[in-house]
C-alpha cells in the first residue's frame, strides 16, 4: 500500500525542511498543520453487516460482545480485499516458527549496524587511497578487498525489509511486538510499563531471518528530543523500511501528535496503517454493567431473558462501532489519497474480552508489506 500525498499535502510542507528536528518540535509546529486535518465529515459506509444477534441467544452471552477482529473487518476499506484463509495461516505459521532476536538497541541511527559499516568501510578505502602509490604495498591492496567487518556481525549486515511500530508514548507498541513473538523461539521480549516514555531506544527484533520489527520510543509527553530525532532520522533515511505500523491508543483517540506524525508520514512518502490498541478498554466501557457476563446468571435466565441481554449487548455494539467511527472521521483519515489499513487489537483481556485479538491481522500485513506473502 502506498500512501500518496492528496493535494492538501502538495502545498510546501515545514517537517520536509525540518526532518531531522525531534518529535517534540513536530509537536510545536503543530498551529501550522491544524488545518490540514479539520472539523468532522459526513460518516460513509456503515452499510456493512453489523454484529447484532437477535435469535436464539447464545447461552454464553460474551459470544455476542463484538471483537477486535470483527471492527478490523467492519472497518476495512473496499480497496483492500480481505486476505485469504491461506495467507493468514501462512503469516501465522511464519511467526509461529520463527526464531526471534534482539539484534539491537541504539539510541542514534548512525550506528545501525549496516549504517556504521558502510561508513567505516567509506573510511577506510578514503585512507587506502589517499597512500601515495609509490609507498602501496600488497597489504594495502588486500586491505581495499578485505571482506572483514569491523567487528559487526555479518549476520547484523544482512539486507532484510524492515517495519516500524510507532506511536505515542505509552500506547502499547512494546506490548503488540510482543503478542506478535509470542508463540515464536524468542529470546527476548520487549520491556512494557505503565509508565509512559519506557522505551528509550529503536529496538530491532530479527524474525525467521526475513523481516525486522522495529519497536521505537513513543512522541507526545514524556518523549525525549533525543528519541525523537532517531526516530524521526529513521523514517527519513531507512532505504530498507517497508512500512510503518502508526499505533493509536483507543482509549485516547487521535491525538495532535498522531496527526502531526502522520502528516509527516505522508511529506515523507512512507507508507503507513493504522493499528488502534486497547480495544479491550473501549468495548468494555460500552458493555452493559448489570453482571449479565456472569456465567452462572446467563445459564439460570430465561431465554426471554437473555434476548433481553443480548439486545442490550447488540446496542453496546452499535455503541462501539460508532465511537470509533467518530474518531476515524475527526482525523480525516478518508481524505488520505490511499486510506490506511484500519486494523484494532487488545493486548490486554477483561470479562468482556477473554482473549486476544487482532494479531493475526498485523502480522498478515507485516508479511504482505515486506513482499513475503504468495
Ligand atoms: N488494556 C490494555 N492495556 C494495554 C494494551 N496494550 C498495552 N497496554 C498497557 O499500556 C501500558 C503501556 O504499554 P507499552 O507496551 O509499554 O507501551 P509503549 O507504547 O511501548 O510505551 P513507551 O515505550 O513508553 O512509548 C502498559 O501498562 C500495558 O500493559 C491493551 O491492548 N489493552
Ligand atoms: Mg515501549
Amino acid at each position: 500500500m502506498l500512501v500518496r500525498p492528496s493535494s492538501r499535502y502538495l502545498q510546501p510542507c515545514n517537517h520536509v525542511q525540518r526532518r531531522y528536528a525531534s518529535i517534540n518540535y513536530l509537536v510545536a509546529a503543530l498551529a501550522q498543520n491544524k488545518a490540514k486535518f479539520p472539523e468532522i465529515s459526513p460518516v460513509k459506509n456503515s452499510s456493512k453487516s453489523k454484529p447484532i444477534a437477535k435469535e436464539l441467544p447464545p447461552k454464553n452471552l460474551s459470544r455476542l460482545v463484538i471483537t477486535p477482529s470483527a471492527l478490523t473487518e467492519h472497518f476495512r476499506q473496499a480497496e483492500y480485499t480481505n486476505f485469504s484463509v491461506q495467507q493468514i495461516s501462512e503469516a501465522q505459521s511464519f511467526f509461529n516458527r520463527a526464531k526471534v532476536s534482539l539484534e539491537w538497541t541504539l539510541a542514534d541511527y548512525e550506528e545501525i549496524p549496516d549504517i556504521k559499516y558502510e561508513r567505516l568501510l567509506e573510511k577506510r578505502i578514503t585512507s587506502l587511497n589517499e597512500i601515495d602509490p609509490y609507498y602501496k604495498t600488497k597489504y594495502h591492496e588486500s586491505m581495499l578487498n578485505s571482506k572483514k567487518t569491523f567487528g559487526i556481525q555479518p549476520e547484523l549486515l544482512r539486507p532484510l525489509p524492515e517495519v516500524l511500530l510507532l506511536g505515542h508514548t505509552n500506547v502499547g507498541k512494546s506490548s503488540l511486538l510482543n503478542n506478535l513473538i509470542v508463540n515464536s523461539d524468542a529470546s527476548e521480549y520487549a520491556y512494557v510499563s505503565q509508565r509512559a516514555g519506557y522505551t528509550k531506544t529503536i529496538n530491532c527484533y530479527n524474525i525467521g531471518r526475513k523481516l525486522r520489527v522495529i519497536d521505537s520510543p513513543g512522541y507526545g509527553q514524556f518523549g525525549e528530543a533525543k528519541q525523537g530525532k532517531v526516530v524521526l532520522d529513521y523514517i527519513s533515511k531507512r532505504h530498507l523500511l517497508r512500512r510503518v505500523f502508526i499505533l493509536i491508543d483507543s482509549v485516547e483517540g487521535f491525538r495532535v501528535e498522531d496527526m502531526q506524525m502522520m502528516d509527516h508520514l505522508i511529506s515523507e512518502g512512507v507508507p503507513f496503517e493504522v493499528v488502534f490498541t486497547k480495544t479491550d478498554a473501549v468495548i468494555g466501557k460500552y458493555m452493559p454493567k448489570k453482571g449479565i457476563f456472569n456465567s452462572q446468571n446467563n445459564k439460570k435466565s430465561d431465554p426471554q431473558k437473555r434476548a433481553e441481554m443480548s439486545d442490550m449487548i447488540a446496542k453496546s455494539n452499535e455503541q462501539v462501532i460508532a465511537y470509533y467511527t467518530r474518531i476515524i472521521h475527526e482525523a480525516k483519515l478518508h481524505e488520505v489519497v490511499t486510506v490506511p489499513r484500519l486494523l484494532f487489537n487488545n493486548a490486554a483481556t477483561n470479562r468482556y474480552i477473554d482473549k486476544t485479538h487482532g494479531f493475526k491481522e498485523v502480522r498478515t500485513t507485516i508479511m504482505e508489506s515486506c513482499g513475503l506473502l504468495k
